[in-house]
């Protein structure tokens, strides 16, 4: 029997996210599934799916229920897993108060790179959604990505999920990124890796590109952007813990701009906009054909 079953569609910086409601956790969503959801020509569109879960209700988050009310159960737009999106967390939180389950202030979200803290400022102040990402993870390791017959050294961030963030002379270098840039050493990175492309704009200003793990090129990463604020940092011999000072970057990426902020206890805020775009619903046979 078909049922009909509810959607959002939102963005962070253009970075894109079928949304899915299902509070009890009652919509089975393998990876073909979601990758039709985000197919962009025969599906809803989009870079990855925020299907929005109660934690109790998840196994992955149920340890996390008292700290945290909703998980954000994030699926990459091939289907895979991810550890952390932090554009779409913010959307996540925007679906929550667009949905009448919050109010602006503050939240506490569940992913699988630990509980996040999300701070909505109210509209008239222009209702943009403020995130404590956890603090970056940096390993000394030398790693090199490259693209065509360009190599770059990089730097290795994990910020839940992995980053590999290379400073370019100019973004266009890295070509059009049907591909993903391949990086070494393999070990470096056994799950796949994000790639961030940066050039400077300005003081404590950089712009990226980033090509997605499980997506492919996005307009945005906000994962990433931390990354890159962190990576930046260093090379300018900028580190909050050893002058007490926090240090902020603005980092333009293609679907606009975020601001990220290192504290001197390391932990990183990351600032932006969140925006819902359409709701509507579809067959849930229309999905069974997809994946058939
Ligand atoms: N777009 C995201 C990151 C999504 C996950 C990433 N593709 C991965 O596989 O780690 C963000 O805004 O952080």
């Amino acid at each position: 029997m078909s049922t009909r079953i509810a959607f959002l569609k939102g963005h962070g910086t253009e970075n894109d996210f079928v949304i899915i409601p299902d509070p009890d956790n009652a919509i089975e969503l393998p990876p073909a599934a979601v990758a039709a959801l985000c197919d962009r020509r025969a599906g809803i569109g989009g870079d990855g799916v925020l299907h929005v879960v109660r934690s109790a209700a998840h196994p992955e988050a149920r340890h996390l229920a008292d700290e945290a009310e909703w998980f954000m159960d994030y699926r990459n737009g091939d289907g895979s897993i991810a550890e952390m999106c932090g554009n779409g967390v913010r959307v996540f939180a925007r679906y929550l108060q667009h949905a009448g389950h919050i109010g602006a202030g503050d939240l506490a979200v569940a992913t699988r790179g630990g509980v996040k803290t999300v701070h909505i400022a109210k509209a008239e102040s222009g209702g943009e959604i403020t995130v404590g990402m956890g603090k970056a993870r940096l390993s000394g390791d030398d790693v090199t990505v490259s693209v065509a017959d360009h190599e770059w050294p990089a730097l290795n961030v994990n910020m839940g999920n992995p980053h590999a963030v290379a400073f370019v002379d100019d973004l266009s270098q890295a070509g059009n990124l049907y591909a993903p840039p391949l990086f070494s050493p393999a070990a470096a990175y056994p799950d796949g890796v994000n790639v961030e492309f940066v050039v400077d704009r300005g003081p404590r200003h950089v712009a990226m590109r980033v090509h997605e793990r499980g997506a492919g090129e996005t307009r945005s990463c906000g994962t990433g952007t931390c990354a890159v604020a962190v990576a930046a940092a260093r090379r300018d011999g900028l580190d909050p813990a050893a002058t007490g000072a926090p240090v902020t970057y603005t980092v333009d990426v293609l679907g606009g701009r975020l601001v990220i902020t290192e504290r001197p206890d390391g932990e990183i805020e990351m600032t932006g906009p969140a925006v819902i775009v359409a709701e509507g619903e579809f067959a849930s046979e229309w999905l069974e054909t997809a994946i058939a």
